[in-house]
């Protein structure tokens, strides 16, 4: 394979790709992969199969702020990320910076590593709103798992508190996963006391058992796993521990001569598509237009023969179709852009998890000698945890009766196009939270690196607000519904756990939220004046029915064009109550085998 910022040297051998992936991150690595399974590998030989993957960042392969999972919340990542902010949100009147990542590997190059699924019935759902086959075993068997080398915790992690369910987890994968060797003590002793002050807080939640993140049931409060290699036992060398991105995972663990067939161009960025027209026919991609990132006056087109894989993750993926003329008419014609396909859905349906951070000055140093990731333990909280059984029901009949309403404000500021398909979106939440009990927030306990602070940093799980992305305006707007009383809530509840008195002994002084907060009010005040966006943006080309919103199919392919298929963080229709790259590398399996079954299927037409 190569990989090079220089377009003569991909273009001058072959101005022409069986597949063109725009967006070298988490999932578009992925479906550059698949080749090396056992269908692939035939058609890898076969020197008519070829991939270019457009990459607008750099290829960082040795920056130790990727490779060091220690560098998280420490290191500047600024550039390493997409300058997105968004537009004044209704709630606080303030904008948000909104974080992914501009580097090979994308956002599983500069994220948080914890390495999570949602719950079973939320997969489950995915098949509900209309997409046959998309369903929690499918995806964790032959996909989630598919993806994952789990590294079994060793006797003396599961001594130290890990816990792991083994049929949770796959072994053969390429993303290497597990908990960080040698395991971070002395914050163990950390860890366990907040574990054991969560059941104080939070009636009933799991501290014990075989708790599993990756299970289908995240519910209670465990050790977090993480995308990484593990190091090894006995070294205690820094730097053991190492960040496993997609681009670790998917191609620098590839042999140098392996996969001739190969390309990444990075520090270029993908435009949009040119289309094949047919009078009679749905337009099909005909190649992509990018420019070189150092000089965008310079525009080069690549041809595709089969199809375009877009894969620019949710803040980007519907900005490259409006701007491939794919989107809502009006829209596209404002702006002089020819319409290929009148797709309204495309843009809507933006959703993040709004989180509040909370920080205290402990009386010790913090280790961070091995270079593990900074987050030790994750709640999982349910809606009776954080509020009482009292508070919850009647939390829950009030989202049953505002149902109606709140889709058709999601409709009327342009969250979602259809009042029936944002209803039965809003029903589904309403049962995961209302009757599955599906975690509504999380909370994760952190330890900050190279000083004497840790922190809680606690967020909500399943909103019920939805935004958008034109090209128009970047212009996420996250209307509020019922989640901020959530976010105050739980806000409230990591004060009271971290004033357990097991708690209070091991911080000198509460820095966030401060000690001036101290009523519901000022918690309201606070958490309006200083939540924000965690980096879990999904949905703005949503994978529905056409008729409820939808932008692509079951199969991801966009609707009225042929030759185009979405496979990221964008098809999620809905969230999940789970940190999103497992679940984005899962679709990636899923559209890969897809892609090939369907080339194979048409190899055999011609034959
Ligand atoms: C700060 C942060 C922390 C997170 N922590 C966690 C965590 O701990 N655990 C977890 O599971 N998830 C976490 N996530 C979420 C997870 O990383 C993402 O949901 C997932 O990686 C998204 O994958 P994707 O393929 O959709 O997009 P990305 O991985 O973001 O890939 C999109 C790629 O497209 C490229 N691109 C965009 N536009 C263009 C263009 N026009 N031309 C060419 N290239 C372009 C980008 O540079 C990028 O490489 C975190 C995210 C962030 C931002």
């Amino acid at each position: 394979y190569e990989i090079t910022n220089n377009t003569t040297s991909i273009l001058s051998k072959s101005s022409e790709f069986s597949y063109i992936i725009v967006g070298g991150g988490t999932a578009g690595e992925c479906s550059v992969d698949y080749p090396s399974l056992t269908i692939a590998n035939r058609l890898t030989v076969n020197p008519n199969i070829s991939v270019l993957v457009i990459e607008a960042g750099r290829n960082l392969r040795d920056d130790p702020r990727i490779t060091d999972p220690g560098s998280f919340g420490v290191a500047d990542y600024s550039d390493l990320e997409w300058d997105y902010v968004s537009t004044n949100q209704s709630l606080g009147n303030r904008s948000q910076a909104l974080t992914v990542g501009k580097v090979l590997g994308g956002s599983s190059a500069i994220n948080g590593m914890q390495w999570t699924r949602g719950t079973a019935a939320q997969y489950d759902a995915l098949e509900k709103l209309g997409n046959p086959g998309w369903n929690f075993d499918s995806m964790q068997k032959r996909y989630m798992k598919k993806s994952e080398r789990f590294h079994k915790p060793t006797l003396n992690q599961t001594n130290l508190g890990v816990t792991f369910q083994p049929s949770a987890h796959g072994l053969n994968g390429r993303v290497s996963t597990g908990f960080p060797n040698p395991y971070p003590c002395p914050l163990c002793n950390l860890w366990d006391v907040l574990i054991q002050a969560s059941s104080a807080v939070f009636p009933g939640i799991r501290t014990t058992g075989e708790i599993d993140q990756c299970s289908g049931d995240p519910r209670g409060v465990s050790r977090c796993s993480y995308s990484i290699i593990p190091g090894s036992d006995s070294d205690l060398e820094a730097g053991e521990n190492i960040r496993s991105s997609s681009a670790e995972s998917y191609v620098y663990s590839l042999s140098p001569n392996d996969r001739p067939n190969l390309h990444i161009l990075v520090e270029h960025k993908a435009v949009n598509i040119v289309w094949n027209e047919h009078p009679d026919l749905p337009p099909s991609a005909r190649g992509v237009a990018f420019q070189a990132e150092s000089d965008p006056s310079q525009s080069f087109l690549a041809i595709v023969q089969k199809e375009v894989i877009v894969s620019l993750g949710a803040l980007s993926s519907a900005p490259f179709l409006e701007r491939s003329g794919v989107g809502d008419r009006n829209l596209l014609e404002n702006l002089d852009i020819s319409v290929t396909a009148d797709l309204p859905a495309v843009g809507t349906n933006l959703q993040d998890q709004a989180g509040i951070f909370s920080l205290f000055d402990a009386s010790f140093m913090m280790n961070t000698t091995n270079h593990a990731p900074a987050a030790g333990a994750a709640a999982f909280v349910t809606l009776p945890q954080i509020l009482g059984s009292k508070g919850a029901e009647a939390y829950v009949q009030d989202l049953k009766h505002s149902l109606q309403q709140r889709a058709q404000r999601i409709v009327d500021t342009g969250g979602l196009t259809s009042f029936e398909g944002a209803s039965k979106v809003l029903e589904i939440q309403f049962e995961q939270i209302g009757t599955e009990n599906a975690p509504v927030v999380e909370l994760d306990f952190i330890a900050l690196p190279a000083s004497s602070a840790f922190a809680a940093s606690t967020w909500i799980l399943l909103p019920q607000y939805r935004g958008n992305i034109h090209i128009t305006s970047n212009d996420p707007r996250i209307v509020p519904a019922k989640d901020f009383t959530l976010v105050v809530n739980a806000s409230l509840a990591t004060r009271k756990l971290f004033t357990q008195p097991s708690v209070k002994n091991l911080y000198s002084l509460e820095l966030l939220p401060g000690l001036t907060v101290q009523t519901p009010e000022d918690f309201t005040a606070y958490v309006f004046a200083n939540y924000s966006a965690v980096g879990h943006f999904i949905g703005t080309v949503p994978m529905l029915p056409q008729s409820l919103g939808g932008a692509v199919d079951a199969e991801l392919k966009v609707y009225g064009v042929k030759g185009v298929r979405v496979a990221d963080a964008s098809i999620l229709p809905i969230q999940l109550s789970a940190h999103l790259q497992s679940t984005v590398y899962g679709i990636a399996e899923k559209a890969a085998e897809m892609i090939l079954n369907e080339y194979e299927k048409g190899r055999r037409e011609e034959m």
